[in-house]
């Protein structure tokens, strides 16, 4: 009898089945491998290519369907994929005229098609990396993993077949983290939805309301204002961003607020309820003290993510797990176990794809030379709206609490070449250097195109070079980058071009 079938009929006939619970039918169907890495999203399937690519015999088990985790299913790619064409759209409606482009007819969106367009790139690319699983020879196991004991992993299958018990001398934990719930808040993924609901609505809603004004939020209020929704961000604190440079933060405020997006800081949300098709809710302003009320057609919760490990039974092997729900790791990733590792957003670290993949490969490293590298204090921060805010290294609100003496060198892009150019001037670049050493200790941008001019700035940091050695560097003319160096040049001397 196929096991799920006794599951459902038990739960049908009443008996309680608990979640971590499940009885193994086959104990006898047992692989080996060297390394096990449970998780197939950017952390797990990056550990598993390199892990084979360095000659290990190597398997990934993922229970999603899909290899590519939140990052290339329903984080990351999908938003992009949103973000870029919404930009266009946008583009398209409001620019075409003062660039001399007369468009006959009407413009409009078609959303299914829309939505079409990026679950294209996401098949094609979550498909990508089970064809790149296929050429390393990494073994995958389409299922769920849970420990039997800290050497042994079931993995209940996904589609109909065996349980599998597979036994490795190493295990790479790379399950990641879910969207944190919003108590009292319930999401149906239709009219309050999580970041998952919100890349797949399928009509533009008239009203959208966001709790969280962090990357989440401004990234889907974006896609959504441009797209035609009135959107309202209801932030706890008294700043957006969750971490940014507060000069940065404060300028991004006021171009997404110009792009129509509106600003409720302080606000301590206290009620959100569906009734009918509309959203209810209520939050009190911290500073007046007053409630205030507000109705949506959809409600977005955006507060943060969680580690996952629901369903891996973590319990049985003793893991330990700190009070945020974080694995507790050594410096080479290690959990209590000398053999299991764990990596990427379910352990300590910034939530973001390139962190988990840099550990992936990290920690791959430990097991096969004992060495391995990733500089925590070198990961860029990338929000891609329009102009895109980027940023690496520390920010003046940082240098100040750890009392460290600093200047500032900034250049706007409404002075530099190819922005006028490209009609696109709204941001600047912003460094911070170590007051003595004019050493880069801090690289902020808001402008188009920062996301990829921010990795110039993580080279600088990593290799610690000062504003003046990148100064001193040629940049092409007209580049973006010009804005770059002349930021650079003016922490100690005056820029050329303002
Ligand atoms: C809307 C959104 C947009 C984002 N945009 C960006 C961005 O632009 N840039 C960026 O750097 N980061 C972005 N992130 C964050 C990024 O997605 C995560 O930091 C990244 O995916 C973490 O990688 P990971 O491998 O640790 O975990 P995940 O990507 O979460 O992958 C974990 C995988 O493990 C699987 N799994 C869990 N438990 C088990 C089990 N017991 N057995 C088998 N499989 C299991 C899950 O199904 C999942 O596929 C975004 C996130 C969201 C939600
Ligand atoms: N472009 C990117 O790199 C990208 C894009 C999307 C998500 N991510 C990652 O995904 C993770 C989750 O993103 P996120 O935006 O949900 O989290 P976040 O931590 O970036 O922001 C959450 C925001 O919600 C606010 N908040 C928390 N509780 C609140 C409450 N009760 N009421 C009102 N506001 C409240 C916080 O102050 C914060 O500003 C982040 O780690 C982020 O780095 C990255």
């Amino acid at each position: 009898m196929n096991f799920r079938f006794r599951v459902d009929l038990l739960s049908a006939s009443g008996y309680r089945i608990s979640e971590s619970f499940i009885p193994i039918r086959n104990l006898t169907n047992e692989e080996k491998h060297d390394i096990l890495v449970i998780g197939g999203g950017p952390g797990g399937y990056v550990a598993a290519i390199k892990a084979a690519q360095l000659g290990f015999d190597t398997a990934c088990v993922e229970k999603r369907g899909r290899l590519g985790g939140t990052c290339l299913n329903v984080g990351c790619i999908p938003s992009k994929a949103l973000l870029n064409n919404s930009h266009l759209f946008h583009q398209i409606q409001h620019e075409s005229k003062s660039r001399g482009i007369d468009i006959k007819g009407d413009v409009s969106l078609n959303l299914p098609k829309f939505m079409d367009a990026k679950d294209k790139v996401v098949a094609q690319l979550t498909g990508g990396i089970e064809m790149l699983f296929k050429k390393y020879g990494v073994k995958y196991y389409k299922g769920a993993a849970s420990f039997l004991d800290e050497h042994r992993v079931n993995v209940d299958p996904i589609e109909d077949g065996e349980n599998v018990v597979v036994k490795a001398d190493n295990i790479i934990i790379a399950t990641g983290s879910e969207a944190t719930p919003f108590p009292g808040i319930e999401i149906d993924e239709e009219r309050i939805v999580s970041s998952t609901g919100c890349l797949s609505l399928s009509e533009v809603p008239k009203r959208l309301v966001i709790i969280g004004g962090g990357i989440i939020g401004l990234e889907m209020g974006s896609v959504w204002s441009r797209l035609g929704s009135q959107v309202t961000v209801l932030e706890f604190q008294n700043a957006i961003g969750a971490g940014m440079d507060g000069e940065v933060s404060k300028a991004t405020q006021k171009f997404l607020t110009k792009q129509g997006l509106k600003f409720k800081l302080g606000a301590k949300v206290t009620k959100g309820v569906r009734e009918g098709e509309v959203v209810k809710i209520e939050y009190e302003d911290t500073k007046s003290g007053k409630t205030e009320a507000l109705e949506a057609d959809v409600l977005l919760v955006a507060v943060g993510r969680r580690p996952y490990l629901k369903g891996l039974n973590a319990e049985a092997i003793g893991l330990d797990i700190e009070k945020r729900g974080r694995v507790v790791i050594d410096s080479q990733f290690k959990t209590k176990f000398d053999h299991i590792r764990c990596i990427g957003d379910v352990t300590f670290g910034p939530m973001l794809a390139h962190k988990a993949e840099e550990e992936g490969i990290a920690a791959v490293e430990y097991i096969k030379n004992g060495h391995g590298h990733v500089n925590y204090a070198n990961i860029p921060a990338v929000m891609y709206s329009h102009p895109e805010v980027a940023w690496v290294g520390q920010t003046e609100e940082q240098l100040k609490e750890a009392g460290i003496k600093y200047k500032v060198g900034k250049f706007p892009f409404i002075a530099n070449s190819r922005a006028k150019t490209n009609m696109d001037t709204e941001g600047f670049v912003k460094f911070i250097a170590d007051a003595e050493t004019e050493r880069v200790l801090g690289c902020h941008i808001i402008g188009p195109n920062a996301g990829e001019m921010i990795a110039e700035a993580g080279l600088a940091l990593e290799y610690g070079a000062s504003t003046e050695d990148i100064a001193r560097v040629c940049h092409a003319h007209p580049t973006l980058s010009e804005a770059f160096k002349e930021a650079a040049g003016s922490v100690f001397g005056k820029p050329i071009n303002f």
